[in-house]
């Protein structure tokens, strides 16, 4: 069977073929092939993202709710929420209902959704992520296949959303995806909000930085692999936009980034796993720490950096010199002050690079591991900027002392992940000018 750059192949029709091995495009680079070991596959690892319980947005738990965020923030890039108020029933019935998808409706009549192989993000049943490098066919060759069918769905703003374009099997799917988006995206705005807290800034930070919500709602289907130690399911990346909330079935399969090692994140049927995705990491966090530190004096021999993090952590001052610069846990900037005005450029910008890479609140690095046995299915919303919001520090706050993120519409962030592929970070990485 020929793929690679036929578009109308979907990873289903050759695990349902038998084949004992998979074609050559589907074996990942030997570095990015998954270990199965104990420490990663076991489910009574201790190391995995922490499971935060939400209490419904009790008022009187904010507090405590928004520390542990911060944490989970600092340490994981990604977190459990229980307690959140979506039903749990309709946690379960977008599984079902897009199991039931993949599983009954025969792959020609899936085919009959098959987004657009040449716009990247498009709506619709698709298995492969990138887009075909046209310009360069050479390129292909070097194009490493998901282990994934998916079915990516436009929610929101409203206006892109057309519930006709969706399954029309089985009969409640699309009145499900449209419950499940409405539900999603409360979710989402009360967790930017707790997330621009933890950050001691105002809650509507993150969301007023992100603009008009754009939801996707993709589920993919990871059908058995016959060879999972040379595959991945999806490969790896951070997800581009704000905010991803992800559920996933029992079988398993997700592995997240931690300290430089591959955690199996446990499925957990009651809980929404919630992943920062880049726009959280540099612009829009970055942004916000302009703000704070626009107003300092240049050039100064001495920085003090006051830091806070909230009421419950004492308030902490730290001593910034050249070369002696170490902050060890929390990094939220009031204030910073001269004890001299002596100049030095050599100063200029290392302070907030230096906050930013102590910040930890990084977009999580993770992928999807395949498995012989069973087919494996999740539910990624993703909450992303508009392709036309400019993704850059706001230029009133840009002075010497921070460093310079090149400016990029949303719409060509995205492209260049869809042509270039998410390889880790190297597309949040391309923004830092030095
Ligand atoms: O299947 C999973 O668990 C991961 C899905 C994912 O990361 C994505 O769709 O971006
Ligand atoms: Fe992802």
């Amino acid at each position: 069977m020929e793929v690679g750059n036929d578009p109308t192949i979907r990873v289903q029709a050759l695990a349902e073929a038998g084949l004992s091995q998979v074609p050559p495009q589907y074996i990942q680079l030997p570095h990015q092939r998954p270990q199965f070991n104990a420490s990663t596959t076991s489910s009574c690892n201790s190391n995995i993202p922490p499971v935060i319980d939400l209490f419904y947005f009790e008022p009187s738990r904010r507090n405590s709710v928004r520390n542990s965020i911060g944490r989970a923030c600092r340490e994981w890039g990604a977190f459990h929420v229980t307690n959140h108020g979506v039903p749990t029933s309709l946690l379960a019935h977008i599984k079902t209902v897009g199991l039931t998808f993949f599983e009954q409706c025969p792959i020609p009549d899936k085919l009959k959704y098959s987004c657009d192989p040449s716009s990247f993000a498009s709506q619709g049943y698709g298995s492969r992520m990138l887009l075909l490098d046209k310009d360069n066919p050479r390129n292909e060759d070097n194009v490493v296949l998901d282990w994934r069918d998916y079915f990516d769905h436009h929610t929101f703003p409203l206006s892109r959303r057309n519930p006709s374009l969706w399954p029309h099997f089985p009969p409640d799917y699309r009145e499900t995806v449209e419950r499940y988006a409405d539900q999603m995206k409360a979710l989402a705005q009360k967790l930017m909000g707790l997330i621009s807290e933890s950050l001691g800034l105002s809650s509507s930070c993150i969301e007023d930085a992100v603009g008009e919500l754009f939801q996707n709602i993709t589920i993919s289907y990871y059908p058995p692999c016959p060879q999972p130690d040379l595959t991945l399911g999806l490969q790896t990346h951070s997800d581009m936009g704000a905010i991803t909330l992800l559920i996933q079935d029992d079988v398993g399969g997700l592995q997240l980034l931690n300290n430089d090692q591959w955690v199996t994140v446990p499925p957990l049927s009651d809980a929404v796993l919630v992943i920062l995705a880049d726009q959280t990491e540099v612009p829009i966090i970055l942004a916000n720490f302009m703000k704070v530190l626009a107003p300092t004096n240049r050039g100064t021999e001495i920085l003090f950096l006051h830091l806070a993090v909230d009421s419950l952590i004492p308030r902490c001052h730290y001593t910034v010199t050249l070369g002696a610069f170490h902050i060890e846990t929390h990094y939220i900037v009031l204030t910073i002050e001269s004890s001299t005005d002596q100049v030095n450029d050599k100063k200029h910008s290392f302070p907030i690079e230096l906050i930013i890479t102590n910040g930890k609140y990084r977009s999580a690095q993770h992928r999807a591991i395949t498995n012989g046995a069973q087919a494996r299915l999740s539910v990624a919303t993703f909450h992303d900027p508009a392709k036309e919001v400019k993704i850059s520090p706001a230029s009133e706050l840009v002075n010497e002392y921070c460093p310079r993120y090149r400016e990029v519409l949303y719409r060509d962030y995205a492209s260049s992940w869809y042509t270039k592929g998410p390889d880790g970070k190297r597309n949040i990485d391309s923004l830092l000018l030095n």
